[in-house]
């Protein structure tokens, strides 16, 4: 069945459906006015504007016209064809919403151009394309096609009737009124209509006709030949029934003309008349809704794309052509296929329309094959051609006028009056360029050399249809008030119930056969269930006729049969109502589940969206960071050399402080050895002064000396003294040292703070010449002494005492000596004691710092030259 087989394909579909399925639609375009001035807020789209390049006739022919792009092309101007001055002599580019070149199929343009008006139509919203080019660039081949490679029409019938094939309405259901609506009649009153207007083979003509009505005639016969496209739109409310509608005029020379007009069953005379006067213009009309429509237009319903199809051919063969120099088929008039879709939803049982006018829906789409504008120069041509050339280009100046203001209107703010009705055209349009619909136009271009000046306003009037917006408009809103899938539950029912029949009769043919048998066997026939229910009528008839029962019996029989059946009936027709239910509860639910399904599936696409825009937003996140990790390894390097750079300024500044520090030291040597200098050749000119001081005090204590020995000696006689060992006051020995051994006992003696030592007191005092030692210590003859003492300090250097002091030969045995000076002696650094040099009596004396100023400085004594180049160039 096809409409099960169709019914499963929607099923897979995972796209959202229409508005909502499970609705009655209500016309929101009740009060045209008053919808318009609310839909002022709406947003509005720009008027899109395709191209189309069609292929080059000739081989010699050059082409002006460069595609750059999907969208751009570029209009280069020839330099061999001779082009008026206004012309625009540089190259120029043009944007469309889409370029198709040569090479693109009528399917492609169809696909990307008209497929989403119409997928408007079905959903409840109008369209409107256009047309539009010079002449013989293409335009009617665009619109219409051929049989074998259909152009933009037949697609759009065959894809119509392919989404809508099995949700059509009965004929004759919905027929057009006179105020350019639709009423809706039940099935019986359109069978009975249907009927009416067959039989009597009507002399009165009916404006609403359906194709069956048509079906003998050959002109309307679809062509063999015709090759259909198999697509479909989604998404349609199956709840409604759809009827298609189609009306075919002609614009020439600014009259309206019906290419539907079937003159073929007029009577003669009037034939004669109309072949007499030419055929009719019809009359434009506004109706209630300020929708403008042509009076007494026919409209046909149609119930297939070929039915259709056959509708364009016939009208097309009605339409003015002629041969021009620059077409052999060149349209002399604008064409205006419209296609109006009326759509009501069914009623609650989902088995007949709903028979309430204000539910129907009516969307319109309408595709116009304008004439193309042409030069009459050169056309070269003249009387009638002239005349219509001058009409198609003056309707075409309207239009461009038209959308000129309109753009003015909307980019100016201004309200400046649309000279809609200038012209059939614009004025029968005009709702579509106030926002009743989308608004399309396909701009068909012969791109030869030869063509290139009209092309250049051809494409500034494409340019000025961009810039116009139109407001978007909005499908009908629906009230959901029936169940949703009433009609595919109905059709459920219907087909269980007539299976149920079939299963029926054939299980009584079956009892009638075994009952048949078993009469003929002689055996008694057994009770179906079926006869359970309601016994058969035929015994008991028997009876009657063989008198075994009376009338009053019979007619009992009878009474008591007739309400077991009306019980059997009604409760056959409860459990329909039951069994009704239960699939409309079905379908809803699956209904429901199908739009849960699709709402889910919308929210996966949704989140699958966003995951992709997540990952996508890590992908360059982590190319952010790989950069941001690349730049921090950058700066980090940075930062190692700028530290060493530090380290290395660092050390040369350490080396500087240091050089100076040096420096400071060789000068403080400098300083100090030359106050020392100063120091001890002061200290040695003081102490030979004090020397030769000391040896005239001497000379005078010892000139006393020998005064007062005399004079003692000759006082005390032998008697001896007493004298004592007299350190200095300098002395800071601590009785560890070389002291002069006690000459009589031949030993040392510890000296201690006043120690006493025997003195002989004849013993004069002589000044030793040579350094003391024990020998000469102990030796009479000296007068002075030498005491050397010496021990390590803390930081390894030796500090050395020379004690000197002058000795004198005690009266009784012995010596004593009394210190007078101390010289202090400490060796450099690290310089073993055995390597000083002995300080000797009365030779040079050695310059020796002092140790606190020796423990400044580590650096060698050396000559103050050498000292202090060193410092000053430590590396040397
Ligand atoms: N894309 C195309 N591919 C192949 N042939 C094309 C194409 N476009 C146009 N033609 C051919 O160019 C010729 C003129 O095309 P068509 O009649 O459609 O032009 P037009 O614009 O309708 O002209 P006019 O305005 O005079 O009616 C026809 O023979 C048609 O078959």
């Amino acid at each position: 069945m096809r409409f099960s087989s169709k019914m499963s394909f929607k099923l897979q579909d995972q796209k959202p459906p229409a508005p909502s399925s499970a609705t009655l639609v209500k016309i929101t375009r009740k009060n045209s006015s008053r919808t318009r001035s609310l839909r002022g807020k709406n947003a509005r789209d720009p008027v899109e504007v395709f191209c189309r390049l069609r292929p080059m006739g000739e081989l010699h022919e050059k082409s002006c016209v460069e595609q750059i792009s999907d969208e751009v092309i570029q209009l280069c101007p020839p330099g061999t064809v001779s082009v008026s001055r206004s012309a625009n002599r540089t190259a120029t580019q043009h944007t469309f919403k889409k370029v198709y070149n040569s090479d693109c199929t009528q399917k492609d343009v169809f696909n990307q151009l008209s497929l989403p008006l119409v997928h408007d139509l079905l959903h409840g919203k109008n369209g409107l394309l256009f047309a539009y080019g010079i002449t013989n660039s293409g335009k009617t081949h665009t619109i219409n096609g051929t049989p074998e490679d259909g152009g933009i029409l037949p697609r759009t019938l065959d894809i119509i009737f392919n989404s809508i094939g099995d949700l059509l309405a009965k004929p004759f259901v919905f027929r057009p009124d006179k105020s350019n609506w639709f009423t809706v009649h039940t099935e019986a009153n359109a069978r009975a209509h249907q009927d009416a207007i067959k039989k009597p083979k009507s002399k009165k003509k009916n404006k609403n006709k359906s194709t069956d009505d048509t079906q003998g005639d050959d002109s309307s016969s679809p062509d063999s030949s015709r090759i259909t496209d198999q697509s479909l739109v989604q998404g349609i409310v199956e709840d409604n029934s759809y009827s298609v509608f189609i009306s075919y005029f002609e614009i020439y020379n600014n009259y309206v003309y019906d290419l539907l007009d079937d003159t073929s069953d007029a009577p003669q005379s009037l034939l004669a008349l109309r072949a007499h006067r030419g055929p009719q213009a019809k009359n434009m009309r506004e109706d209630t809704r300020h929708n403008l429509y042509v009076g007494g237009g026919i409209e046909i319903e149609t119930r297939t794309a070929n039915e259709a199809y056959a509708l364009l051919g016939r009208g097309h063969k009605m339409r003015r052509q002629s041969q021009t120099n620059l077409n052999h088929t060149s349209s002399r008039s604008h064409a205006i296929f419209n296609i109006r879709l009326v759509q009501s939803p069914l009623d609650s049982n989902g088995e007949e329309v709903l028979q309430d006018k204000s539910r129907i829906v009516v969307s319109q789409l309408s595709l116009v094959d304008l004439a193309g504008s042409e030069r009459t120069s050169r056309t070269k041509s003249g009387g009638t051609q002239l005349r219509e050339a001058g009409s198609i280009n003056s309707s075409l100046m309207v239009l461009r006028t038209c959308i000129e203001t309109l753009r003015d209107n909307q980019t100016q703010g201004c309200n400046k009056l649309v000279p809609y009705r200038d012209s059939r055209l614009t004025h029968l349009f005009k709702n579509f360029f106030e926002g009743e619909g989308k608004v399309r136009m396909i701009i068909c271009l012969n791109p030869r050399n030869e063509d290139y000046e009209e092309m250049t306003y051809v494409m500034k009037f494409s340019e000025l249809t961009q810039s116009v917006s139109v407001e978007r408009s909005e499908a009908p809103k629906q009230d959901i008030t029936f169940s949703v899938g009433r009609r595919r539950a109905n059709l459920v029912y219907k087909s269980s119930l007539q299976q149920l029949e079939e299963e029926r009769k054939m299980k009584l043919a079956e009892e009638e056969a075994i009952a048949t048998l078993d009469l003929a066997i002689g055996r008694e026939p057994v009770k179906h269930p079926f006869s359970v229910a309601l016994p058969p009528l035929a015994p008991d008839i028997d009876k009657y006729l063989m008198r075994e029962l009376s009338i009053q019996e019979f007619i009992k029989l009878l009474r008591d049969r007739s309400t077991m059946r009306g019980r059997l009936k009604e409760a056959v027709n409860k459990k329909q109502t039951m069994f009704r239910q239960m699939l409309v509860a079905i379908e809803e639910e699956r209904d429901q589940l199908r739009l849960s399904n699709t709402k889910y599936t919308t929210e996966l696409d949704g989140k699958e969206e966003e995951i992709k825009l997540v990952n996508e937003r890590v992908r360059n996140l982590q190319k952010r960071n790989d950069q941001l990790r690349k730049t921090t390894d950058t700066y980090l390097q940075a930062k190692k050399d700028l530290e060493l750079d530090l380290q290395a300024a660092e050390q040369r500044f350490e080396e500087e402080k240091q050089c100076g520090e040096r420096f400071k030291c060789v000068l403080q040597d400098i300083l100090y050895h030359e106050k020392a200098k100063w120091e001890s050749r002061m200290r040695l000119k003081i102490s030979h002064n004090e020397e030769e001081l000391l040896m005239i005090i001497r000379e005078k204590d010892s000139a006393l000396e020998e005064i007062r020995n005399l004079i003692e000696d000759e006082q005390a006689g032998s008697q001896a003294s007493s004298y004592y060992l007299m350190t200095s006051p300098y002395t800071k020995h601590n009785g560890i040292g070389d002291f002069p051994r006690n000459p009589d006992k031949n030993s040392f003696n510890t000296v201690s703070k006043a120690s006493k030592i025997p003195f002989p007191a004849r013993l004069r005092k002589k000044t030793l010449q040579s350094p003391p030692t024990c020998k000469k210590f102990s030796s009479r003859t000296t007068d002075h002494c030498n005491l050397p003492y010496h021990e390590p300090t803390v930081n390894g250097t030796d500090f050395t005492q020379l004690y000197r002091g002058d000795l004198t030969c005690a009266r009784g045995s012995g010596t004593a000596g009394q210190f007078t000076e101390v010289d202090t002696v400490q060796t450099p650094e690290r310089t073993a004691v055995k390597d000083i040099p002995r300080f000797v009596v009365g030779s040079k004396p050695t310059y020796i710092p002092k140790l606190s100023e020796r423990s400044k400085s580590s650096i060698p004594v050396s000559t103050s030259a050498n000292r202090l180049s060193r410092a000053l160039n430590p590396r040397t």
